[in-house]
């Protein structure tokens, strides 16, 4: 089977994209969806987004991390919706469906601002905080986040017994300013640190944003810079929250597999 696909990247997270209108390709083969993304012996990618149609939506998004497994994906989210507009079936808005439920989002100057799934609550690990935003998310506050063991202490945390048997994404942050913060994640799914990940800053941005009364926090990830805009209500939940940023294709090409 030939496979036609493209590659896009949202700060540093990269994904294979397939327009698959059609419902043609076989998403119950993990082994194929973890293959497509073997960076030595597929086109490599932190994971892969089908584009199908959905009633009543634009589009929905069907994401996969690279062993298979899903959740939803911030940053994927971002470049689906940069891949539907090239693909024509939206302008700069879109209402579109993915696995946490409806999405709104728009493409202003290039950079998609994506609305993302209320958050119900902040809640305390430890001395370390638990947020979901669509996917879960530790968050640990590190003194300096450039020289923090990310793949070891997050497989670690990603493992414990709290988090079992789903486990967790790991954030690790640290603020740079008043309203910026860096952070590095190992994301679950792809069992190793990724260069950004989309729900995981989020989840950052609120427990800064809450901790400092801000509604706008700026993060520094290794694949670039996203923007996390919210408001937060009197119960400690979390609405309106956008995350913002760059969504880039890099190329284009066809896989043939066999099935
Ligand atoms: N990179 C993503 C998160 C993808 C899902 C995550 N690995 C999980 O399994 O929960 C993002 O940008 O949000």
């Amino acid at each position: 089977m030939e496979i036609s696909f493209y590659k896009y990247q949202g700060t540093g997270n990269d994904f294979v994209m397939i327009d698959d209108r059609s419902a043609t390709f076989p998403e119950k083969n993990l082994p194929l969806v973890q293959k497509l993304c073997d960076r030595k012996f597929g086109i490599g990618a932190d994971g892969l987004i089908l584009i199908r149609n959905k009633e009543g939506y634009d589009f929905e998004m069907i994401y996969f991390n690279a062993d298979g497994s899903q959740s939803m994906c911030g940053n994927g989210a971002r470049c689906a919706v940069a891949f539907s507009r090239f693909l024509g079936i939206i302008d700069n808005e879109t209402k579109f469906l993915a696995i946490d439920g409806p999405h709104k989002a728009k493409v202003v100057d290039g950079w998609v601002e994506l609305g993302m799934s209320p958050v119900s609550s902040l809640a305390n690990a430890g001395q370390d905080f638990f947020v979901n935003t669509g996917s879960p998310h530790h968050v640990r506050f590190v003194e300096n986040v450039n020289e923090y063991p990310v793949v070891q202490t997050g497989s670690e945390i990603r493992y414990a017994d709290q988090y079992a048997p789903k486990g967790t994404n790991v954030n690790f942050v640290t603020p740079i300013s008043q309203n910026e913060i860096q952070v590095r994640t190992y994301e679950r799914g792809v069992e190793n640190e990724t260069l950004s990940c989309g729900t995981g800053v989020t989840a950052c941005a609120l427990v800064y944003g809450y901790q400092n009364q801000l509604h706008e926090v700026n993060i520094s990830t290794p694949g670039g810079k996203l923007k996390v805009r919210f408001s937060e209500n009197a119960d400690g939940s979390f609405q309106n929250i956008l995350l913002i940023g760059p969504a880039e294709q890099v190329f284009h090409g066809k896989i043939n597999v066999i099935i």
